[in-house]
Formats: C-alpha cells, sequence, structure tokens
C-alpha cells in the first residue's frame, strides 16, 4: 500500500456501487447507459483529485465493479471487493476494517458521486482532521453527508443514505464529539437528482464531458458558469 506503516496521512475511502446499478435516482432523466457513463466519468474525476493529494497516504476502493476497480487501479489506488453489496454503509465498514488492519491512523469517506471536489479542500479537510477526531462535510442540498472524515477508529458509525449529515451529527452528539462542520462548495455538490445535473465552475472535465454528452440531445443553453473548457 501506498504511504509506510508510519505515514502518519490519512486515506481516502471511496465506496463504488456497480456501475450498472448507479444513480437510480436520475432514473427519470438518462437511460441506464447514460447513468453508468456519469457515474463513470464522476468517478474518474474524483479519483484524480484523490490520487494527486499530497496530504492523503492512499486511496482504498471499495467496489464489486470490475471496470470501477480498473479504474481506480488505474490512479494508483487499492481496491477491495464488496461480494455482499448491501449498500454504502456496509461498503464502507469493510474498508474502514481493512484501514484498521494495516494500522492507518485516519480516514475521509469520499462518495464516488462528488466529482467537484477540490485538492484544496481535501487540503483543508485533513487539516481540520488534525484539531478535531471527525469531520462532516453535508450536501449542499439534500441532507447527505459528502465527505465524513475521522481518526480511526471511527468514534461513530457510517450512517450514510437519506438525510445521513443529521444521522451522523446526531451520532457524534451522543458521544459527546463536537465533529468540525465544514460547508465546502465544491465537495457540497453530489449529483443525485435532475436538479443537480446543472455545473458549477469546474475542472471535472470529465464529468463535464459526459453531462455534455448526455444533455447534447436535450440542450438547453448551457448554464452560466458551465464547467470549464478542458483546455484549461
Ligand atoms: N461498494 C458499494 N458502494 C455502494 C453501494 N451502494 C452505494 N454505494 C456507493 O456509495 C455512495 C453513495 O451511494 P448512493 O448515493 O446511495 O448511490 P448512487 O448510485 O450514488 O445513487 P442512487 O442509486 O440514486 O441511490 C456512492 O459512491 C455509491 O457508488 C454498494 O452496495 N456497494
Ligand atoms: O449521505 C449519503 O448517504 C451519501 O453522501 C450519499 O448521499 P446521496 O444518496 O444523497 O448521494
Amino acid at each position: 500500500m501506498r504511504g509506510s506503516v508510519e505515514d502518519s496521512r490519512p486515506w481516502a475511502l471511496v465506496p463504488v456501487k456497480r456501475l450498472s446499478q448507479a444513480k437510480q435516482r436520475l432514473a427519470t432523466a438518462l437511460t441506464p447507459a447514460e447513468r453508468a457513463e456519469l457515474a463513470r466519468a464522476m468517478l474518474h474525476d474524483v479519483l484524480a483529485v484523490l490520487s494527486r493529494a499530497t496530504t492523503l497516504a492512499g486511496v482504498l476502493v471499495v467496489t464489486p465493479d470490475a471496470e470501477a476497480a480498473a479504474l481506480a487501479q488505474r490512479y494508483g489506488a487499492i481496491v477491495r471487493d464488496d461480494p455482499l453489496e448491501q449498500g454504502t454503509n456496509t461498503a464502507v465498514r469493510q474498508g474502514l476494517e481493512f484501514l484498521q488492519e494495516q494500522g492507518r491512523p485516519g480516514v475521509l469517506v469520499v462518495p464516488g458521486d462528488v466529482p467537484f471536489l477540490t485538492s484544496l479542500e481535501i487540503r483543508e479537510v485533513v487539516d481540520t482532521l488534525h484539531r478535531t477526531p471527525l469531520v462532516l462535510v453535508p450536501a449542499t442540498r439534500d441532507g447527505g453527508t459528502n465527505l465524513l472524515a475521522g481518526t480511526l477508529p471511527l468514534s461513530i458509525a457510517p450512517a450514510f443514505g437519506t438525510g445521513s449529515f443529521a444521522r451522523h451529527l446526531a451520532a457524534a452528539r451522543a458521544r459527546g464529539i463536537a465533529p468540525a462542520l465544514m460547508h465546502l462548495k465544491g465537495l457540497g455538490h453530489d449529483v443525485d437528482t435532475p436538479a443537480d445535473l446543472v455545473r458549477p465552475p469546474s475542472r471535472a472535465v470529465r464529468t463535464c464531458a459526459a453531462l455534455d454528452r448526455i444533455s447534447a440531445p436535450r440542450r438547453r443553453p448551457a448554464p452560466a458558469g458551465a464547467c470549464l473548457p478542458r483546455s484549461l
């Protein structure tokens, strides 16, 4: 694994479901092939940022999907299978167990659908993690948790799913922990519903390209501040 045992930097943990099953809440707007393409593009952009983050010792991807696993390995991530395929929390727990067995000191749990995250935001989260045992980044719109970071073993159990931010916050407070809450523009924007398909100014080039290809037949004028051109 990247990062020696003495390496005090945390690891990123990315749970990724089978691409063919991804983004069910977009089924009213996108075909299954388009949903898989978008999920793949978003994973690319998430891994591109995490793999370059010098504040992380490594990236662990937990997935049952062979294509997602191959993509993760191209970015230098460690991959663990997810034979159970029983949702985000089971996958995250498998990843946490693995990182703890490896003696890793900390983790950033990052879903695969936050393509607008930035390396600066990751640095800010890691810096904050030096000062507090738990960091939560809420989704801007839907009450979800777009990043959960903590020293290992985690002080709370992963409770991802609808309304997860309030659950994570309550679990921390029940243990007398005041987590650091970070409202971050990039990490806060996950792509779950058709309303999320509007793009912020971003260098998530693969996600933007996928959205362009998907929206081309339905093209409305690109919203102001759409993805920056590839050349930038
Ligand atoms: N390994 C693994 N990852 C999962 C599983 N279910 C969800 N995930 C991942 O957990 C994160 C949050 O998942 P969701 O938002 O619930 O799933 P989604 O595909 O993004 O969206 P929906 O299908 O609309 O719920 C994403 O990175 C998913 O890929 C699972 O059973 N196994
Ligand atoms: O909070 C969560 O469960 C994860 O961020 C996923 O949330 P989502 O299903 O709203 O993407």
